[in-house]
């Protein structure tokens, strides 16, 4: 397995430059967010109001043994309850809003973003690990940008507030319960550096795991063909193990962080409360007075409690974020010009100017001053050994990588200067594996030019010589070519894919190996739906096949050194030179 481009542990970006990276995407729901924290506050003001009339109850109603002290104290509580229930629910309902919109758009702008990455990005990284990015790791990001921070902000809020309520009651017992304050601070200190390691490891073997179960999924036919189910079982089980032991040293941290904040409380409720009896028998406090005191730390420990699982949240989305940050820190290999031109003549006339080119970090270039033109109506055939080039021409053309020397020009316009927008929609390629999505065979034929009519659909699927079996198929054109169209044979798909490409209706046509993969009497009777598509386009035909190279206008031979081409009749004596 090549190396991928992202590192296998990302580096290490604080929760604060996380904050500030993915912050201005919240901007649109700020509002909804603030209303959705200003809520879950003003529901915590209520619990407090709550507990005060609970402290009232017991001392006039309960301790004074008298009914009808009971009943205002009582409506005003359960009208109080009705607010906060009321409050809550909308609080949380608008947080979710807000967080959620935030994870659309930053699900949205990182895949925006790959999807302007180099197919060398693709090739490189695992595309299981770049699935969790996209998924869970973002996922973290809005724990701690959107949901995270109404947390934080309501969790201290409220714990003012019950701490204020607390030193209003008896401001020298309050004392004595904020000596958790320190140790809780300690205690989460020690353990979010380490709950951050963790979490990142988590989040590693979590991309690890999933990349092989996508390329195990996606290689069953070979898996099953060779008897390698136990192979792929064990690799599987051995990436789940790593995840298990990586989820469990996370979890030990995560759960013993709870418990041990809930015993330093526990100590401290006692001391409390020991003091309260103390007091209680001198008679300087009332009853009610202690339980409304026990009832504040009993609401307070808590938020006290969630800064802390906040703080480790937040390690843990920093570590998500690490992770993503890394895809968007990536760069295309080609980059437009500012202000590329949008519009050519389209008509197709393309030229290579002495083009040399080399892979990012290999030794020697793969092309060699590649010169050649060509026009409309015309067919160039490159051929030449495996590994020769011939594919790296296609990407040249469609501008996935620039050339080292040498530029290209189509319809007089150096490709540098055009968008790519522009450029990629004047080239058709008909790829080696004729790559498909799920869905029926009108939704693919129609890939090819949204928008495309039915008739235009039809048209183009008879001239590829497909409207015959797509009108036997079970439903037609509605018919579901199942994953990646492997409910259709080689030869349908590569049917669907010339009719496609028709559609598209480009005036430069790029046909990579198009018969590969299909028997001697298929590719053969490809030949005249790919002729038909081939007329009056501009046609670089890259193959081993020397059937149509009687009718190319130009043959380019690749290999070792220079490229030897000629604008000729093929003639197989001279092949074999
Ligand atoms: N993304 C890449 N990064 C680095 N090297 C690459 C990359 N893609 C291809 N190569 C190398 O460039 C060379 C040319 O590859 P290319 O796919 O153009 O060959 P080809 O002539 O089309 O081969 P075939 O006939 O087998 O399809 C090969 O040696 C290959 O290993």
């Amino acid at each position: 397995m090549a190396r991928s481009p992202m590192s296998a542990a990302a580096p290490v970006v604080s929760v604060r430059t996380t904050f500030r990276h993915f912050w201005p995407l919240m901007r649109g729901d700020r509002r909804l967010l603030a209303l959705g924290g200003g809520l879950a506050i003003a529901a915590a003001a209520c619990e407090v109001a709550a507990i005060w009339l609970f402290g009232v109850i017991t001392d006039d109603a309960l301790a004074a043994r008298d009914l009808d002290a009971f009943w205002t104290p009582a409506g005003a509580w359960l009208g109080i309850a009705l607010v906060t229930a009321l409050m809550t629910f909308v609080g949380d309902y608008l947080t979710t809003l807000a967080g959620e919109r935030f994870l659309l758009r930053l699900r949205d702008r990182v895949f925006a973003h790959v999807q302007r990455l180099s197919p060398e990005f693709f090739d490189r990284g695992r595309l299981g690990d770049l699935m969790a990015r996209l998924t869970d790791d973002i996922e973290a990001i809005e724990e701690l940008v959107a949901s995270g921070l109404v947390r934080l902000v309501t969790a201290v809020v409220s714990a003012v507030f019950f701490l204020a309520a607390a030193f209003y009651v008896r401001w020298d017992l309050a004392l004595v319960a904020c000596a958790l304050v320190p140790v809780f601070l300690l205690v989460t200190r020690g353990f979010s550096g380490r709950f951050r390691t963790a979490a990142g490891a988590e989040r590693l073997s979590n991309g690890a795991m999933t990349s092989t179960v996508e390329e195990s999924l996606s290689n069953q036919p070979l898996v099953q063909a060779y008897n390698r189910q136990e192979t792929e079982a064990r690799r599987l089980h051995r990436e789940g193990r790593t995840w298990l032991e990586a989820k469990m040293a996370e979890t030990r941290l995560s759960s013993l962080y709870g418990p041990l904040v809930e015993v330093v409380e526990t100590v401290c409720v006692l001391v409390v409360l020991g003091v309260g009896a103390w007091e209680l028998q001198a008679d300087r406090i009332t009853l009610g007075g202690l339980l409304a005191f026990a009832a504040y730390l009993g609401y307070l420990y808590p938020n006290v409690q969630s800064l802390g699982e906040i703080a480790l949240t937040a390690s843990e989305a920093a570590a998500g974020a690490d992770r993503v940050q890394e895809v968007l820190r990536a760069r295309p290999a080609v980059v437009e010009a500012p202000a590329a031109r949008t519009r050519v003549a389209r008509r197709g006339r393309i030229a290579f100017d002495g083009v040399t080119f080399r892979y990012p970090g290999a030794e020697r270039p793969v092309l060699q001053d590649l010169r050649f033109r060509a026009g409309p109506g015309e067919l160039v055939l490159i051929t030449g050994p495996s590994g020769s080039g011939k594919s790296t021409i296609t990407k040249l053309l469609l501008r996935f990588y620039d050339p080292e020397s040498g530029g290209i020009r189509l319809d007089g316009v150096p490709i540098r200067e055009l968008s790519l927008a522009t450029l990629r929609d004047t080239v058709t390629v008909l790829q080696q594996e004729n790559l498909m999505f799920s869905g029926t065979v009108r939704e693919n034929i129609a890939y090819g030019r949204p928008g495309a009519t039915e008739a235009e659909i039809v048209a183009a699927a008879v001239a590829a010589d497909a409207h015959d079996f797509i009108t036997a198929l079970p439903q037609g054109y509605d018919t579901d070519i199942g994953q990646r169209g492997r409910l259709l044979s080689g030869g349908q798909r590569q049917r669907v894919a010339i009719a496609r490409a028709m559609v598209r209706d480009a005036p430069v046509l790029v046909l990579d190996e198009p018969t590969t993969g299909l028997d001697a009497e298929t590719a053969r009777n490809v030949l005249g739906p790919l002729r038909r598509l081939m007329a009056g386009r501009t046609t670089i035909l890259i193959t081993h096949d020397l059937h149509l190279a009687p009718e190319a206008d130009q043959i380019i031979m690749l290999g070792r050194g220079a490229p030897r081409q000629g604008r000729f009749r093929w003639e197989p004596a001279s092949a074999a030179r």
